[in-house]
């Protein structure tokens, strides 16, 4: 009972430790991705106000440069105009150049002098979007090597038209990649973390950690493009990265003013592997502390087996000894040759009838028993017939019906004795003389008696007593009984004879 206790014991104990740390590490695991995916989007969010910021200054500038151009001509403010670009350009560290080109493409001003005549634009997607699209409002390119620095630039760019609303050309402000490796390593991120500025329609224009072949690469079909972007202007989701597949937390943001987008991610193995070796300490202890408790536990456990064990063999100890106690005392009390109750056990049993009689007030009677010329049956038959003979007779006072108070007893020799309590004379007188017939009908033969039946045969002197007196003596008893088997004897034997009678009843 007290094993199967501490066994549901440690399992509950265990169990509610596991349960418990398993629980906390759940929530500990939520937790660190709720807050790196509101890091994400914090991040996303201050990338576009920032991307906001510089797309801001050089719409502005270009602005200028156009509502210059439109009032006062090109001609006549050539030199002006080549000041501002250069004053705008040395202002603004994002700017690579700013570039007027005419109608055939080819510059005709730029903050870079003197302009390149060879750079001819005429092909590059900027100016054929301008050529043939009139709305006039700001234009951002795919990033492209500059042909007159030889930079990585974003082409920003607006359309001049001539007074008639014919194209006169464009201008275009270059923003150089480099500008925002400069702004993106400023963040301090893991290696597989990641930045990246795309164009709303998914075209990549720059992406931290810095690949030349993912620049202008289309990514519209990643869950960011197809899914998040149509719902939300910015937020933060758990999603593979089109350009590697890795699973990231993401934040992102669109521009407000301008069709971009930012995504700052953060590598979720790198995230899990961060917040593995934050909780392995307090996981380790846990294991530990659970690991002490089993084995506290399973030292009681085996404790309490061993106590049972050796509580097992004690008792098994004490019933052995109990046995061996009884028939020692068996032994003690039963004659060895008759298995009657011996003499040892008759001297202790009659005191006690005598006292329950007195307690009782209930009759008590004494047979005193002895075989018929038995000295005779020994020397005409032996010695073991005559052990045999003292056998049978024994049964057959067994067979007698009498009562567990009653006792049976082998007295001494040839002699047995039976006490029969609560018993009227009529009663005990009765069963004394089944007692009789019963030996006679073993037809025992036995020539040299002096019983005429020539069978072994018994003698049985009987006292009754209706009421036994305190301080009566069993020895008054016996010497009754012993008076009337006397009587039996001389009287012929085979029969019995109740003392204080006046003749036998044989
Ligand atoms: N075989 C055997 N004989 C025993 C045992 N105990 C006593 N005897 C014998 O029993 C006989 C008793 O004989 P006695 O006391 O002279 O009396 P009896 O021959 O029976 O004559 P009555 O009593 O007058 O009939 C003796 O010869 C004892 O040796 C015993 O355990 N086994």
């Amino acid at each position: 009972m007290l094993r199967q206790m501490m066994l549901i014991f440690l399992f509950v104990i265990s169990s509610a430790v596991i349960a418990i740390n398993g629980w906390n590490l759940w929530s500990s695991w939520q937790r660190t991705l709720h807050l790196t995916e509101e890091n994400a989007r914090n991040l996303s969010v201050s990338l576009s106000r920032q991307a906001e910021d510089t797309f801001l200054q050089i719409d502005l500038t270009l602005q200028d440069v156009r509502d210059r151009i439109n009032q006062g001509g090109m001609e006549k403010q050539a030199d002006n105009l080549q000041k501002l670009l250069r004053a705008r350009e040395a202002a603004l560290p994002p700017l690579d150049s700013i570039v007027i080109y005419n109608a055939a493409g080819y510059p005709t001003l730029s903050s870079a002098a003197p302009p390149q005549v060879k750079a001819n634009s005429a092909d590059r997607e900027y100016f054929r979007f301008h050529q043939l699209s009139s709305d006039g409002k700001l234009h951002i390119g795919d990033v492209v090597r500059s042909r007159i620095s030889g930079n990585m630039v974003i082409p920003v760019s607006e359309r001049l038209n001539n007074p008639d609303g014919t194209f006169r050309g464009v201008v275009m402000a270059s923003i150089r990649l480099d500008y925002f490796r400069q702004v993106y390593d400023y963040y301090n991120l893991g290696t597989r973390d990641l930045m990246a500025l795309m164009k709303a329609d998914g075209n990549i224009m720059y992406i931290r950690p810095y690949s030349n072949h993912l620049i202008n690469r289309n990514i519209s079909l990643s869950p960011l493009f197809t899914q998040l972007l149509t719902t939300t202007a910015s937020g933060a989701a758990v999603y593979r990265a089109a350009v590697d597949g890795r699973p990231r937390i993401f934040g992102y943001a669109s521009l407000k003013n301008y069709p971009l987008v930012v995504t700052a991610g953060y590598d979720l193995q790198e995230v899990r592997q961060d917040w593995i070796a934050d909780s392995l300490g307090s996981v380790l202890l846990n294991l530990v502390l659970l690991a002490l408790l089993l084995l506290l536990g399973f030292i009681v456990l085996r404790h309490i087996r061993l106590n049972l064990h050796n509580q097992l063999e004690l008792t098994m100890v004490r019933d052995q000894l109990t046995h061996m106690n009884r028939t020692l005392q068996g032994l003690a009390l039963v004659d060895g040759l008759t298995g009657l109750a011996n003499r040892r056990q008759l001297d202790w049993f009659v005191p006690r009838a005598m006292e329950r009689a007195i307690k009782l007030r209930t009759p008590l009677t004494i047979l005193l028993i002895d075989v018929d010329s038995f000295k005779a049956y020994n020397d005409t038959y032996g010695h073991l017939a005559g052990d045999e003979c003292l056998r049978k007779v024994a049964q057959c006072l067994k067979r007698l019906p009498l009562r567990s108070e009653d006792l049976v007893a082998r007295y001494g020799g040839e002699e047995f004795m039976l006490v029969l309590t609560d018993k009227t004379q009529p009663e005990a007188h009765l069963i004394a003389l089944q007692a009789v017939r019963a030996v006679e009908s073993l037809a025992m033969p036995h020539q040299a008696s002096n019983v005429a039946v020539k069978r072994v045969t018994i003698s049985i002197g009987m006292h009754w007593q209706p009421r036994v007196f305190a301080g009566a003596l069993p020895t008054e008893f016996i010497d009754k009984a012993d008076e009337a088997l006397y009587q039996a004897k001389h009287r012929g034997k085979n029969q019995v004879w109740v003392s204080n009678m006046p003749s036998s009843i044989g």
